[in-house]
């Protein structure tokens, strides 16, 4: 999918859009990225989203809600690279990430929290393709995204 500037496509279509207010950092070696939404659901265990990254993303983009938790790193570089690998375009990710500069390398969009060197559990506890709320806005699957340098906008 083409890229564009959120803020132009705020003033096109604002009233259809929602926009993302929390910051997220740009820690991905893609930073203007669009794509349809997908979405995963966990808290501090990462083995349901290593699994959907493993299959074909088709340009999608992952919104993984892990409930803001900045204790344990959902995404490493190795997960990252799963979903370059495979065709996602790119992660938003409600929580922390770790091998920042690995992923900063990568041809894949990753806007996160922020890092933590820890690492998640792998239970596979969690919830896939579920409409999914953050920071006022709701990633419903099948929705289109797009993000760059100024933020995240999502279709309503
Ligand atoms: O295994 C993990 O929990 C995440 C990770 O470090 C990686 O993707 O490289």
């Amino acid at each position: 999918m083409d890229t564009i500037s959120t803020a132009d496509l705020y003033d096109e279509r604002g009233s259809e859009l929602q926009s993302v207010s929390l910051q997220f950092k740009d820690c991905g070696g893609d930073t203007s990225f669009s794509g349809t939404v997908r979405t995963v659901k966990c808290f501090q265990d990462n083995a349901l989203l290593k699994s959907m990254l493993s299959t074909p993303g088709e340009g999608a983009v992952l919104v993984i809600d892990g409930g803001g938790s900045l204790e344990t790193a959902l995404v490493g570089d190795i997960i990252a690279g799963l979903g370059a690998d495979n065709g996602w375009a790119g992660l938003i990710v409600h929580g922390a990430i770790r091998d920042r500069v690995a992923i900063g390398t990568l041809p894949l969009g990753v806007k996160a929290l922020g890092s933590n060197p820890a690492k998640s559990t792998k239970t596979g506890a969690g919830e896939a393709d579920v409409p999914v709320t953050f920071g006022g806005v709701t990633f419903t699957p099948g929705a289109t995204v797009w993000c760059d340098a100024d933020g995240i906008l999502v279709e309503r």
